[in-house]
C-alpha cells in the first residue's frame, strides 16, 4: 500500500484542514495510507509585522512546496487564498474541493453589529483588502493591525485590545467555532472576499499520476471554475504582493461564471469594482482585470506597493 506523506503547517486550522482532507480521501479510496508531516513556514515564524511587509502571499506555502519538490512530502492542503497566482515548475493543484463559506465575518465584543459599532471603535485586521472595504463603509472606524493564528486573534479580542476583528468565516467554520463567535457575516456587497477565500487547494507533483487520479475524484467542478476565474484575475492584476485586491466568483443558474472584482485604496477612499459574466474562467478573470485596469486600478496598486516599500 502506498503511503502518501502530507505536509502541513502546524496551526490548528492547517492541521484540521489537512486531517479533514485525508479522511475524505480515505473514504474515496481505501488503497492509500497517509502520514502528516509538520512544516514550519516563514509566515508562521514572523508574527510581529504586517504580512504585506514580509512578502505577502507565498509565505505560508514556500517551504512546503520546496519539501514537495525535494520529495520529502507528496501532497499538501493549503487555504486557496494563501496560494500565489503562479505555482513553481513541477507542482500542480491536483484538486479543488467543495468551497466552504466564502464570506468575511465580524466578531465583536458584546456582539455589536458593524452598523452599530460606535464611531472610533478599533477593528483588528491585517488585510488591506478588508481595511479598504470596511473604511469605505464606515470611515469613522479605526483599523489596527493584528497578526497570528485564528485562536491568537480571538484571544486578542478577548483581552480588550480591539472592539472587533474580522476573520474569514471558512476558517472559523472548519474549526467548529463560527456558531459561537461570529457576530455578523459580511455579504459580498459590503466586503468582497479574497481570491480563493473559503476554498482549499490540494497541491502535489505534476508527475505523480497515481495521486492525481485520486485527487481528481475529490474535485468540485463549480468551485474549480469559480476559483480558476478568480485566480486568472489575480494573476493578470498583480502576481504576488499583498495589495487591496478582492475577487469572488460563483456559478449561476445558467452555468455562467459571475465574478465580482474589486481594487481599493487601504483608506477606503477609492474603490473600483466590476462584475463580469461568462463561460470561460480564464476569459472572465482577464476581462474583469482589464475592466479594473481601465478605471485606473493598476496605478492604484503600484501606488500602494510603493507606499508599503517606503515604510
Ligand atoms: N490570511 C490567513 C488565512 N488563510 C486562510 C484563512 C482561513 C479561511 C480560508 O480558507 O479562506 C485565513 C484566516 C483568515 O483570513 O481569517
Amino acid at each position: 500500500m502506498r503511503k502518501i506523506i502530507v505536509g502541513s503547517r502546524r496551526s490548528k486550522l492547517a492541521l484540521t484542514q489537512t486531517n479533514w482532507v485525508i479522511d475524505q480521501l480515505k473514504k474515496l479510496d481505501s488503497s492509500f495510507d497517509f502520514e502528516v508531516k509538520e512544516i514550519v513556514t516563514k509566515g508562521d515564524q514572523i508574527l510581529d509585522v504586517t504580512l504585506s511587509k514580509v512578502g505577502g502571499k507565498g509565505l505560508f506555502v514556500k517551504e512546503i512546496e520546496q519539501a514537495m519538490l525535494d520529495k520529502e512530502i507528496d501532497m499538501a492542503v493549503h487555504s486557496m487564498k494563501d496560494m500565489p497566482a503562479v505555482l513553481p515548475e513541477g507542482l500542480v493543484i491536483g484538486s479543488i474541493p467543495f468551497r466552504e463559506d466564502h464570506r468575511d465575518a465580524l466578531i465583536s465584543k458584546n456582539h455589536v453589529s458593524l452598523n452599530d459599532l460606535e464611531a472610533g471603535s478599533v477593528v483588528g485586521t491585517s488585510s488591506l483588502r478588508r481595511s479598504a472595504q470596511l473604511l469605505a463603509h464606515r470611515p469613522d472606524l479605526e483599523i489596527k493591525w493584528i497578526r497570528g493564528n485564528i485562536d491568537t486573534r480571538l484571544g486578542k479580542l478577548e483581552s480588550g485590545e480591539y472592539d472587533a476583528i474580522i476573520l474569514a468565516a471558512a476558517g472559523l467554520s472548519r474549526m467548529g467555532w463560527a456558531k459561537d463567535v461570529v457576530t455578523e457575516f459580511l455579504d459580498d456587497e459590503m466586503c468582497v472576499p479574497a481570491v480563493g477565500q473559503g476554498a482549499l487547494s490540494i497541491e502535489c507533483r505534476g508527475s505523480d499520476e497515481e495521486l492525481l487520479q485520486l485527487l481528481e475524484k475529490f474535485t468540485c467542478q463549480k468551485t474549480s471554475q469559480a476559483v480558476l476565474a478568480e485566480r486568472a484575475y489575480l494573476h493578470k492584476m498583480e502576481g504576488g504582493c499583498q495589495v487591496p485586491i478582492a475577487g469572488y466568483a460563483y456559478i449561476n443558474e445558467d452555468s455562467d461564471i459571475v465574478l465580482t472584482a474589486l481594487v481599493g485604496s487601504p483608506d477606503g477612499k477609492i474603490i473600483y469594482k466590476e462584475q463580469v459574466k461568462g463561460q470561460d474562467p480564464e476569459q472572465v478573470g482577464i476581462q474583469a482585470a482589464n475592466a479594473l485596469i481601465e478605471k485606473g486600478a493598476k496605478d492604484l496598486i503600484d501606488q500602494v506597493k510603493a507606499e508599503l516599500d517606503g515604510e
